[in-house]
């Protein structure tokens, strides 16, 4: 049996046709449900339903042997363990974003908002740029809006939430999508479970 942490949210209906798509037995996952395991019939596989921020930390514990989760997670989390495939789903970019005149201060003790506080302090550190990070949850655009920040470290997809706000990409940094990721010792002890089923996924990316 391969168990398999999924996220919860955005990702969820996407990861379930993946596995669909690949043959496996996982209609239960479009199913409306409070239930945070569930097992397909022939008992070959185990979803366990997690935050998005925690599917790293199942997969690197070997609670669960795969799993799939964004990018932008993954590089925050900085978890010991594999990534394994690219799945080109909910595509979308990390970026610097602010007001277009901010730009211009980029080098003085900028103020950075963001969910994602070490990949932030990564980049702005691999530059020898003091800043300082304000951790905030959500409605990251708000910070700028309000003065609570300079600039913003953050997800932009359509930038619909930029402009709404009156706010413009500064810079982009990494290019985000799902990810599939593979605990290191279920790679090993489940590699034939594990590599077919990768090799199926691949078809469909
Ligand atoms: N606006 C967006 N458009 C496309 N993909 C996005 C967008 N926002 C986030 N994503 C991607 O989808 C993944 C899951 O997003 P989702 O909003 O479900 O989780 P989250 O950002 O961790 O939210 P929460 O903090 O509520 O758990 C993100 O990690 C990212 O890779
Ligand atoms: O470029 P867009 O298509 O507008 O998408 C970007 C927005 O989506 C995400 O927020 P989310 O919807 O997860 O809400 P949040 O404010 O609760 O993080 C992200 O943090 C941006 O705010």
């Amino acid at each position: 049996m391969i168990n398999v942490a999924l996220a919860k949210g955005r990702l969820a209906e996407k990861c379930a046709d993946i596995f669909i798509k690949c043959g496996i037995r996982a209609e239960i996952l479009k199913e409306e449900t409070r239930k945070l395991v569930l097992e397909t019939a022939d008992k070959k596989f185990k979803f366990f339903f997690v935050k998005p921020s925690d599917v790293p930390t199942y997969v690197e514990y070997g609670i669960a042997d795969i799993g799939i989760v964004g990018k932008d997670t993954l590089l925050e989390a900085g978890c010991d363990l594999y990534e394994m495939l690219d799945l080109g789903f909910e595509k979308c970019k990390l970026c610097v974003a602010g007001f277009p005149e901010n730009e211009k201060k980029a080098g003085a003790h900028l103020r950075v908002a963001t969910k994602y506080v070490n990949t932030a302090k990564r980049l702005y550190f691999s530059r020898g740029e003091d800043v300082e990070i304000i951790k905030l949850n959500g409605s990251i655009e708000l910070a700028p809006l309000t003065g609570l920040s300079d600039v913003i470290f953050d997800i932009v997809q359509s930038g619909g939430t930029l402009r709404a706000n009156g706010l413009e990409v500064l810079e982009e940094v990494f290019d985000i999508s799902a990810r599939l990721i593979a605990n290191k010792v279920s790679l090993k002890t489940k590699a034939d479970e594990i590599l077919p089923l990768i090799g199926e996924m691949k078809k469909y990316v």
